[in-house]
């Protein structure tokens, strides 16, 4: 654990986990912003920006440190156990995660649909290693605490703020492969905007419609889920290769509205006949909404959520027990 050298009573107490990602990475020179190793601790994140300790009395932990690709259900589950806590903790204000961006909106996702806490948790993260002529994380991890030790940021879920942005977790999505603008929801917008370095909020707070939530204290594993990606000529064999191989639901990144192949169609629904789990179709376009009437009964859509956000709910609907009607349910309000 990594303190502010002073406390100071007048501050707001922020925790921050750190789990890896680019935002703790190296390269070899400053003009270098590919092929980077990730492992720069959380003690150095903080040392970067010991304005921090004049807005805030931080505390730093080190999760993880992987890049986001690698994070999994045990480091998602602890992950929840140390928020849990935290944010239990009546003299903590805030809590801000630090995550590498490709599958940061996963995790922000899965802590939203978790975390039953009024508290600001922020997620952020870094487009640039730290050694960047330019790099984006300090700024980045200056304004996520910033974020969680302001008062006007209670009540409004997990929030992800990067590049001066403030998103939901619930909505946001990365965008760009390698642009420092990447986070965004399309359809829903953002909440905020930090104005030098002070969150302003276009709304008051508010949730999600038919946001679930779901209870995973002392739970050890999640339960397994594939995506199978859409094209032409889509091999339906990888169904079945899914379901050996322990699936106990499938998201199909579908084509166009959550579409599929005539064929492909007719094999999930034998495959359905069979093992009875459950089959999200989603899109593989990055934005928009997969419903609709379906002829196949099996079928069930993602509404707003794209393939990896329904992966996560799927995973959560599994996992609480619920029934296939139950789980359509949940996706039909989405
Ligand atoms: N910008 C990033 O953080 C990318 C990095 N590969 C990650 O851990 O997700």
């Amino acid at each position: 654990e990594q303190s502010c050298k002073s406390f100071h009573a007048g501050l707001p107490n922020v925790t921050i986990l750190a789990t890896g990602g680019t935002i703790a990475s190296r390269a070899s020179s400053n003009t270098q912003t590919t092929n980077y190793k990730v492992g720069v601790g959380i003690e150095a994140l903080l040392d970067a920006v010991p304005e921090i300790c004049n807005i805030s009395n931080v505390s730093g932990v080190q999760v993880s440190n992987v890049d986001s690709g690698s994070i999994n259900s045990t480091i998602l589950l602890d992950l929840t156990a140390r928020l849990t806590a935290e944010l239990a903790n009546p003299s903590v204000h805030g809590v801000v995660v630090t995550h590498g961006t490709d599958t940061l909106e996963e995790t922000a996702f899965f802590l939203d649909l978790v975390l039953n806490s009024t508290k600001p948790v922020v997620v952020t993260g870094a487009m640039r290693p730290s050694t960047a002529l330019s790099a984006d994380g300090p700024l980045n991890l200056y304004q996520a605490v910033k974020l969680a030790a302001s008062k006007t940021a209670f009540g409004r879920g997990v929030m992800v703020a990067l590049n001066d942005r403030i998103g939901s977790a619930y909505t946001s999505t990365k965008n760009h492969a390698n642009s420092l603008d990447t986070f965004h929801a399309t359809e829903q917008g953002q909440l905020g905007f930090f104005i030098d370095q002070v969150p302003k909020f276009y709304y008051s707070p508010s949730k999600p419609q038919n946001k679930p939530q779901f209870d995973v204290s002392g739970q050890k594993t999640l339960p397994h889920v594939d995506i199978l990606y859409g094209h032409q000529e889509s091999n339906s064999h990888l169904i079945q290769a899914s379901i050996k191989s322990g699936a106990k639901g499938i998201i199909f990144a579908g084509v166009g509205a959550g579409g599929w192949s005539i064929d492909g169609l007719k094999d999930a629904q034998r495959m359905y006949n069979v093992s009875g789990i459950p089959t999200v179709f989603s899109r593989r376009t990055n934005g928009g909404f997969a419903g609709g009437d379906s002829i196949y009964s099996f079928q069930m859509t993602s509404g707003f959520l794209n393939p990896q956000k329904a992966r996560i709910m799927l995973q959560l609907a599994l996992n609480a027990g619920h029934s296939n009607d139950e789980i359509r349910h949940i996706f039909n309000a989405q």
